[in-house]
């Protein structure tokens, strides 16, 4: 089979350049076309050689259709609007959307959603093995603990960071309310700032930490009376969620349409 033919948008960005060079180092892929927003900078500069790479050839360009149309998938780790874009183009041009980009409203996912009719996407709020494998952990904890044990998620990640909390700790906190079986809308503290009053049970609370460079470290704690479990993640690296991007878009080459996620991509789902 030949190489699959992979865009990347974004590509100027820290997940952009980290995802050009996990293609680069991935047998069975391929870059065809880099894609920035209209104006950037980096139009007209070679995507690898932003990546770190010597010249490929592949200039960062401001056309997505016509890139998607000449592609078999997309890696987007942009911004919600934007990946909401990005989805249609993809649906329309029938290939693969890995979908890394955090920080989505429910009105954005609605819209992924109706893109899946007609593509494959895969969307997770970390491609990590480590985090998909802490997701599944913390769904068996929580549906085994009643809740007189309080869940709290703390996340930190480094200073550039615009959404909160992270994309992980959301995708930990459902796999907690999944595990309860209740809806994490429902449950969610993500704010606290002056007399809240005391915790009330059965919430599931979030606190996010912004500082330096921190890649990402996820903490799920479970509070009992005199005691405390605590499931951790670290990210030390960018490339783990490059490479889990990229395993995602062979693992959607010639699958139907549909939304998945990292879990189906690891064959976690039935863990
Ligand atoms: N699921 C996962 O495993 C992971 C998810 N992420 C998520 O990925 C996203 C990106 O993170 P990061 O790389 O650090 O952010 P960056 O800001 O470094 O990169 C985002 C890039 O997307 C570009 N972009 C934004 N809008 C558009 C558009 N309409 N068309 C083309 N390009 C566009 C930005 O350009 P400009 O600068 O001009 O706005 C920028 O170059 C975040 O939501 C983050 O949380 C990050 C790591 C792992
Ligand atoms: O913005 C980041 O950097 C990261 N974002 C993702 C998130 O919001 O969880 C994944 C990872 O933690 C890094």
């Amino acid at each position: 089979m030949s190489d699959m033919r992979l865009v990347v948008v974004g590509a100027a960005g820290r997940m952009g350049r980290t995802l050009v060079k996990a293609i680069h180092d991935t047998p069975g892929c391929m870059l065809s076309a880099a894609i920035e927003r209209p104006g950037s900078p980096a139009l007209g500069q070679d995507a690898a050689v932003l990546a770190g790479l010597p010249a490929s050839g592949v200039l960062v360009s401001d056309d997505a259709l016509a890139a998607f149309v000449e592609a078999e998938g997309v890696l987007d780790f942009t911004m919600p609007e934007a990946t909401v874009a990005f989805a249609g183009l993809a649906a329309q041009a029938r290939i693969v959307h890995v979908a890394g980009t955090t920080g989505m409203e429910p009105q954005h996912l609605a819209k992924l959603e109706a893109a899946s009719r007609h593509a494959a996407i895969i969307r997770s709020g970390n491609m990590s093995l480590g985090v998909n494998l802490l997701a599944a952990l913390v769904r068996k904890v929580a549906a085994t603990l009643g809740t007189d044990w309080d869940i709290e998620i703390v996340e930190m990640h480094h200073r550039m960071k615009v959404d909160a909390p992270s994309g992980t700790a959301v995708l930990l906190g459902e796999a907690a309310a999944e595990g309860r079986a209740v809806e994490l809308a429902e449950a969610r503290v993500a704010v606290r700032d002056g007399q809240v009053g005391a915790r009330q049970p059965g919430t599931i609370g979030f606190a996010a930490l912004r500082g330096g460079t921190v890649v990402g470290d996820h903490k799920v704690i479970f509070a009992g009376a005199g005691e405390r479990l605590e499931l951790a993640h670290v990210a030390e690296d960018r490339s783990l969620f490059a490479q889990g991007a990229v395993k995602a878009a062979l693992w959607g080459r010639g699958r139907k349409p549909g939304l998945y996620s990292m879990a189906d991509v690891l064959g976690l789902d039935k863990f």
